[in-house]
């Protein structure tokens, strides 16, 4: 059935988003701060500064105006995490459904997106959508699948069913909570996976920080709330994967920089997408030590962040006591 989606960001993930509802058959709204591409993405079907070189569907108009986007029964929220309130808070709120793209924690409060959002649309029902999707593969129509957790069993079949195409497949999840926070944590350890890379540390290094990092986020992710069997799944383990294993991630490929001994702040000035995993390396640090859970890689991440030299980090990390793997 063919209804009308708002999808507010129109970075490279909101784009493909908007470009998968569309080809799943829907009429679609989206919303960019930038008047200026807005105007482009209408004149040229093509969003060239995020996704260059893909034509957009004729079922997809750019707006700038927030009200026209919220009148849709669902909107896809694909802000930078720490956007996302600020975002949220000026959407007028009618009980729209809102799917949540972001993969970030909120600096200061340390919420979740979903708890952002509970806290700025308290009517509105609440989905998260997250996995591991490369903003340019998605777009080129190669096969994708994703995480679509939501707590009400109707809403997320309903969701999982307007968003399924041969190309692009749902599975349905109840655990909010555990899909927010694997994809959260994977931008952090892809900095360090992007470390070792860079530093010509090996494929068994790699191996293991995926491995430990891994078991944090799991820590991390009981810890909050989350199920086991989400973090093992597409939102956290396969995205992990994903994100850790090539230079197309942003994560990735800043953690190369900084293994190569360029400085965070040159590396981030540079850019003009956003790498989620810097702001969220010290935000996940000190919410895991408000609820009590050890995050070597994670600190290790936020120290390389800070400037200090990885042989320094990477010596401290393997340095530490040594323990048993389950602990
Ligand atoms: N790119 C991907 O492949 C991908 C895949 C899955 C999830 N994500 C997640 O989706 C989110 C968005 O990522 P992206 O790749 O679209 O980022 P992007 O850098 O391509 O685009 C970000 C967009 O947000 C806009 N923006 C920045 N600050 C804003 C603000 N204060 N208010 C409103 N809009 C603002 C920018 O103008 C831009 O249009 C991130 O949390 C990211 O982790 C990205
Ligand atoms: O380019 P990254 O590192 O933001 O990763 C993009 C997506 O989150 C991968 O699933």
């Amino acid at each position: 059935m063919s209804e009308t989606i708002g999808v507010i960001g129109a970075g490279a993930w909101g784009t493909a988003l908007a470009q998968v509802a569309a080809s799943a058959g829907h009429e679609v709204r989206l919303w960019a701060r930038d008047p200026a591409l807005v105007a482009a993405i209408n004149a040229t079907a093509e969003n060239a500064p995020y996704l260059p070189g893909i034509p957009l569907s004729p079922r997809i108009r750019a707006t700038g105006d927030l009200a026209h986007v919220a009148q849709a029964p669902v909107n896809l929220v694909v802000t930078p995490a720490q956007a996302m309130r600020s975002v949220l808070a000026t959407l007028p709120a009618h009980g729209q459904a809102l799917v949540l793209c972001s993969k970030g924690i909120e600096a200061g409060s340390h919420r979740l997106m979903s708890e952002v959002a509970a806290e700025e649309h308290p009517r509105s029902p609440i989905a998260v959508l997250s996995g591991p999707t490369f903003a340019h593969e998605v777009t080129r129509g190669l096969p994708t699948a994703v995480t679509l957790a939501c707590a009400a069993p109707a809403l997320r079949a309903q969701l999982a069913e307007w968003l399924a195409t041969p190309q692009f497949r749902p599975y349905a999840s109840a655990d909010v909570v555990g899909a927010e926070i694997g994809g959260a944590v994977k931008n952090v350890l892809a900095i360090g996976c992007g470390v070792v890379e860079g530093a010509g540390l090996g494929q068994n290094a790699r191996a293991a920080l995926i491995a430990r990092g891994f078991a944090e986020m799991t820590r991390f992710g009981l810890a909050r709330g989350a199920d086991a069997v989400t973090l093992a799944g597409l939102s956290g383990l396969g995205d992990l994967v994903l994100t850790c294993s090539s230079v197309a991630s942003r994560n990735f490929s800043l953690g190369l920089g900084l293994g190569r001994g360029q400085s965070a702040a040159a590396l981030l000035a540079d850019r003009r997408t956003v790498a989620e995993g810097a702001f969220t390396a010290p935000v996940l640090r000190e919410a895991a030590a408000g609820v009590g859970v050890d995050m070597p890689v994670t600190d290790a991440v936020c120290r390389l962040l800070g400037g200090e030299a990885v042989d320094t980090v990477i010596g401290d990390l393997l340095a530490r006591p040594l323990r048993d793997e389950g602990a």
